[in-house]
């Protein structure tokens, strides 16, 4: 497996913001986003084999683990290391384009599903087939930087929708928060809005927290 970093921090997105959280980075994306602030994990890392990062992973004290990327389910070995961390609380972010269905994950562990708005650029590569395989603990996320995008997570919310914990958050700089929380209100959403926080906690473009 190619590992970009390692690293404790608290989590600073989704349903389990603030807890404290070790970070698997693997290496490689199939997308680029317009807005990515990894892109620093499209190439760089090292070859680790499923064994060494759990020995990794043992060495801090919680039993938290958040994997991603880069895409963390292009490598080929992540059922294995999944099965390592079966004592652990995992969540999995994903971008959309690859296919869930494969997927048999266990009760602590669940997906953060983003789906793409249009003004990542990706959108189109987005498989709107695995809304059927979430569950209640998964996480379907929508990070919005224009109102174009706030519709289209609008429509396939509408369409696509069965199961699963729905966050809006902004494109980190681009919009304002208030501007998505006035729209999430006139329109009666219930949805959940969040903020990275460690980019408030630290410097939004330090590594490794
Ligand atoms: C870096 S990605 C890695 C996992 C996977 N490739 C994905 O996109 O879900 C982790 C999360 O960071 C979010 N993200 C990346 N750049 C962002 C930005 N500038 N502002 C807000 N969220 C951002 C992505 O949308 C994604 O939800
Ligand atoms: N603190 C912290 N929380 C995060 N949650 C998801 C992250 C990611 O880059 O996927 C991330 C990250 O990079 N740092
Ligand atoms: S899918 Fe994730 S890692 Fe890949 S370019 Fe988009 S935000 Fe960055
Ligand atoms: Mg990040």
């Amino acid at each position: 497996m190619k590992v970009n970093e390692i690293f404790l921090s608290i989590q600073g997105e989704g349903v389990s913001t603030g807890f404290p959280t070790i970070f698997i980075r693997f290496t490689g994306c199939n997308l680029r986003c317009s807005f990515c602030d990894t892109k620093y994990s499209y190439e760089d890392g090292e070859e680790m084999s499923v064994e060494e990062i759990y020995n990794e992973v043992k060495k801090f004290k919680y039993k938290r683990v958040c994997i991603t990327g880069g895409e963390p389910l292009l490598q080929e070995d992540l059922s294995k290391l999944l099965y390592l961390l079966k004592e652990y609380e995992v969540n999995i972010e994903t971008n959309g384009s690859v296919d869930l269905g494969k997927y048999r994950l266990l009760p602590n562990h669940r997906f953060t599903m983003d789906m793409k708005v249009p003004s990542s650029m990706e959108s189109k590569k987005m498989i709107f087939t695995n809304f059927k395989y979430l569950k209640d603990r998964d996480e379907i996320k929508f990070v919005i930087g224009t109102r174009e995008d706030y519709e289209w997570a609008k429509e396939v919310i509408k369409k696509y929708y069965r199961k699963g914990i729905i966050t809006f958050s902004p494109v980190f700089n681009k919009i304002e928060p208030k501007e998505i929380v006035n729209w999430i209100l006139q329109d009666n959403l219930d949805v959940r809005f969040q903020l990275q926080i460690h980019k408030i906690i630290w410097e939004p473009d330090e590594k490794g927290v």
